[in-house]
């Protein structure tokens, strides 16, 4: 067995074939595998390397660009304005196509939308009516048909297509860039554009994900096959190829293409299939196809098969359309039922809109933004709607009534006692109570940090007090994440080897080539471990007596915060938050987020693990053995390299290890040494953080040659004191609580880590009085 990950992984390093170069040739930078992806590009020359604690990197010349190779060598660069022109009209065709087919769908009295349903709640925390991002998608989608158009024509190559490296800049849709200001902001933008000045898109809000490897979509294009992973595709597959042949063999005469359908056919079941071990003829007839004469005879019986074959059908159809129809009655009875009517606006209304963009770390902002006032009723609820005032938001903008509600002040809001869901800026912060615990722990030290400043700074207006308050929330929040958090989950190793502790001085770190914005394997697989550490239920302890107080099943606690109004909630919450132990990283997930999340009063929920492995493929992530090569790992060859029990369940349902999803198999590697995860996540993971830090201008130790808002080095030697366990102490409500373990990402019962007064010292604090400024 070769599975042990971090034994496994050392002796990978030591064991390489070749000797490693002591400087890297032709000025390549020695840099760990994963943030050189074009060196698993076909014909790739990259030496490997020495880098610190004795590990193998790779010289590399392309930066953190797959397709930066391609670019130079292999770009064809021959697009004619023919080309441009007809591939324009192909996709603004094909896209009031789309919108129309949408119509009648939406229109179609068979789409039931089931309001109390928890897909539906999850729909509606993902969606957005945002008229720019609406914008943004469609164009995506208009480039999306151009490049296939020019790939049809042959002016772009597989290669520039996959990896997007055509450099072609008058696409259907090309956004404008953003306009920087002049004179550089002290302060970090709220939706995070110019913190690159030489590209103001890099890590700002509606942009794309970056790709440590090209997308694979079984289709080519955008789409993802539904049948893996035992299918893996293979009916879809087939159909391409049928279409491929068939119009090759018609091309004489393309309209009697149905002539060839019967020899195709005979071909396709008459060849071996690796998925079934035999020919489809002979899974059929149990017999293989010889000769003419016995082709004939078959022919035959095949005639009389299907025969067979078509009354059968004919029954079973029957029978299911008798099912489908009493389901859908059902459906619709229940949703005539359940399905609340929208609330009706009268023009002149006031009313706030749902916010459906955030950006970086801007939690703390409100969902809603308003006031707005109706100005028009469009029909089937939805409403124009114009901004009153100089708050935040669009000035003029469609809304519907799903995402709009009466405007009231923020008093009103907090009196009326109608809801208890917290005011947050992310969508997420009532999805589950502890996240909303979180949420008010952030937003009470905001008020700590704000009133402090305002009391040292009294000639401040209130813009500034705000924004130098959020300065330094943002230093607080990435101090904690890079000092405490990260360690702990990739261990000091790969922070070692990714250059990613914090220094005692300013950082050396930023390179304005490193573009920060999200990788899709990040998102959608590596940093989804956290759904495999998830407890079933939360203890409510009561440390006087050693009883707990209660025992929460979590589904109870996802977007009903309302346990949070109770007094003794909060400090309850947090003291067993520091008691209860995390579940280890495995593929083990909670049957709260398999079979119960977001069930709300159904009997069932959604099943987390379905929508990490289908958001996936989504966005065409590869498999977990092209991470594995990526990272330098060797690949998984058969499913009995994996532990006993995990190779069974993986044999069952896929068909290859090679189709394994990198969510499951990033689950099943056992921890790296003084880590939560194994090599491949914990090497996506530091690549990500590295990108974060190295590629943020306003990073909070950042100097000030660097960092426009740069703190001073004594106003960095306090946000460095800050821990969590500092921010929980002045932020809970401390009436229960008054005692924390100093590391509180550790348990309080493990040795050297017990609780300790909040007020003793031993927790240190920030000293605010360094923030007192001459001049702003
Ligand atoms: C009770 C706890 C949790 C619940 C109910 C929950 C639920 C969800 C849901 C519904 C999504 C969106 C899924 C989709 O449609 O693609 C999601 C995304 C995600 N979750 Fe969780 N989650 C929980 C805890 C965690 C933890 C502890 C972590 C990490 C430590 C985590 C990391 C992520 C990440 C990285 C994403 C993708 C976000 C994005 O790119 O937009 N989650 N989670």
């Amino acid at each position: 067995h070769v599975y042990e990950g971090s034994a496994r992984e050392a002796s990978e390093h030591i064991h390489v074939q070749e000797r490693p170069c002591a400087v890297c040739p032709r000025g390549g930078k020695c840099v760990p595998k994963v943030k050189c992806p074009a060196h698993v590009r076909p014909g790739s020359l990259n030496p490997s390397c020495h880098l610190v604690l004795g590990h193998i990197g790779i010289c590399c010349f392309t930066g953190q660009k797959h397709s930066a190779q391609l670019e130079a060598t292999q770009r064809s660069g021959a697009i004619s304005i023919e080309d441009i022109k007809s591939s324009h009209d192909v996709s603004r065709q094909k896209m009031v196509q789309w919108i129309a087919n949408e119509k009648v769908l939406e229109r179609s009295a068979d789409t039931i939308i089931s309001s109390s349903a928890p897909s539906y709640g999850h729909h509606l925390s993902m969606v957005t009516y945002d008229k720019r991002v609406e914008g943004l998608g469609r164009g995506g989608l208009l480039n999306v048909f151009a490049a296939l158009e020019l790939k049809s024509r042959q002016a772009v190559s597989e290669d520039e297509l996959e990896l997007g490296a055509t450099g072609h800049t008058d696409g259907p849709f090309c956004p404008k860039p953003p306009q920087c200001p002049d004179t550089q902001s002290r302060y970090r933008s709220i939706d995070g554009e110019c913190n690159n000045l030489a590209n103001p898109t890099w890590g700002a809000v509606n942009t794309g994900f970056e790709r440590l490897l090209p997308p694979d979509y079984s289709d080519g294009r955008y789409c993802k096959d539904q049948g893996q992973p035992r299918g893996n595709g293979q009916v879809e597959r087939i159909h391409q190829i049928i279409i491929a042949v068939l119009s090759k063999l018609s091309a004489d005469d393309p309209t009697k293409w149905y002539r060839r359908v019967s020899v195709v056919q005979r071909y396709l079941i008459g060849t071996y299939q690796r998925s079934i071990g035999m020919t489809p003829f002979e899974l059929l007839f149990g017999t293989k196809i010889k000769d003419k004469d016995d082709d004939e005879l078959k022919k035959l019986i095949e005639e009389e098969e299907i025969q067979m074959f078509k009354e059968k059908r004919q029954e079973l159809r029957e029978k299911a359309k008798e099912s489908l129809l009493k389901i859908q009655e059902e459906n619709i009875k229940n949703y005539n039922r359940k399905r609340k009517e929208a609330t009706s606006y009268n023009v002149g209304d006031l009313v706030a809109i749902k916010k459906t963009q955030f950006s970086q770390g801007s939690k703390l902002f409100p969902t809603y933004l308003g006031p707005y006032e109706v100005l028009k009723n469009k029909g089937n609820d939805r409403y124009v709607v114009k901004k009153v005032g100089n708050t935040e938001g669009p000035i003029n903008t469609t809304s519907s009534a799903d995402f709009m509600k009466p405007w009231v002040t923020s008093e009103e809001n907090y009196s009326s006692g109608n809801s208890s869901f917290q005011f947050t800026g992310d969508s997420h912060g009532n999805q589950f109570i502890s996240l909303t615990a979180f949420h008010t722990l952030w937003s009470r030290e905001h008020n700590r940090v704000a009133q402090a400043l305002s009391r040292l700074n009294p000639h401040w207006d209130e813009d500034t007090v705000f924004m130098e308050t959020r300065r330094i929330l943002q230093a607080e929040f990435q101090h904690i994440i890079y000092n405490e958090w990260l360690p702990l989950l990739i261990g000091h190793q790969m922070m070692q080897l990714f250059n990613l502790s914090p220094s005692s001085e300013y950082s050396s770190s930023y390179d304005p080539t490193v573009n920060p914005s999200i990788t899709a394997e990040f998102s959608t697989a590596a940093m989804r471990f956290g759904h495999s550490i998830v407890d079933g239920r939360i203890v409510i302890p009561n440390t006087k007596t050693g009883e707990v107080y209660e025992t929460i099943s979590i589904p109870e606690v996802m977007f009903q915060p309302s346990r949070m109004r109770l007094r003794h909630f909060l400090d309850r919450l947090l003291i067993g938050l520091t008691l209860q132990p995390m579940q280890s990283v495995d593929p083990f997930i909670s049957e709260g987020l398999t079979s119960y999340m977001f069930r709300g009063t159904n009997p069932y929920g959604l099943d987390l693990a379905s929508i990490n492995i289908q958001r996936g493929k989504d966005y065409g992530v590869r498999s977990y053995n092209s991470y594995r090569r990526l990272c330098g790992l060797q690949p998984f060859e058969s499913f009995e390299q994996f532990p006993q029990s995990a190779a069974k369940r993986l044999a069952s349902v896929y068909e290859s290890p090679e189709d394994i999803d990198l969510w499951v198999g990033g689950l099943l590697e056992a921890p790296m040494e003084e880590a939560v995860i194994g090599p491949t996540f914990a090497h996506i993971i530091a690549d990500q953080f590295y990108r974060l830090k190295a590629g943020d201008r306003y990073f909070y130790d950042n100097g000030p040659d660097i960092n426009p808002g740069a703190f001073t080095p004594s106003q960095l030697t306090e946000i460095k004191k800050v821990k969590l366990s500092r921010l929980i102490c002045d932020n809970s409500d401390g009436i229960e609580l008054v005692t924390q373990p100093v590391e509180a990402f550790l348990r309080a019962d493990l040795p050297g880590n017990e609780l300790v007064a909040c007020n003793s010292g031993r927790i240190p604090f920030m000293d605010l009085s360094r923030f007192k400024a001459l001049k702003i």
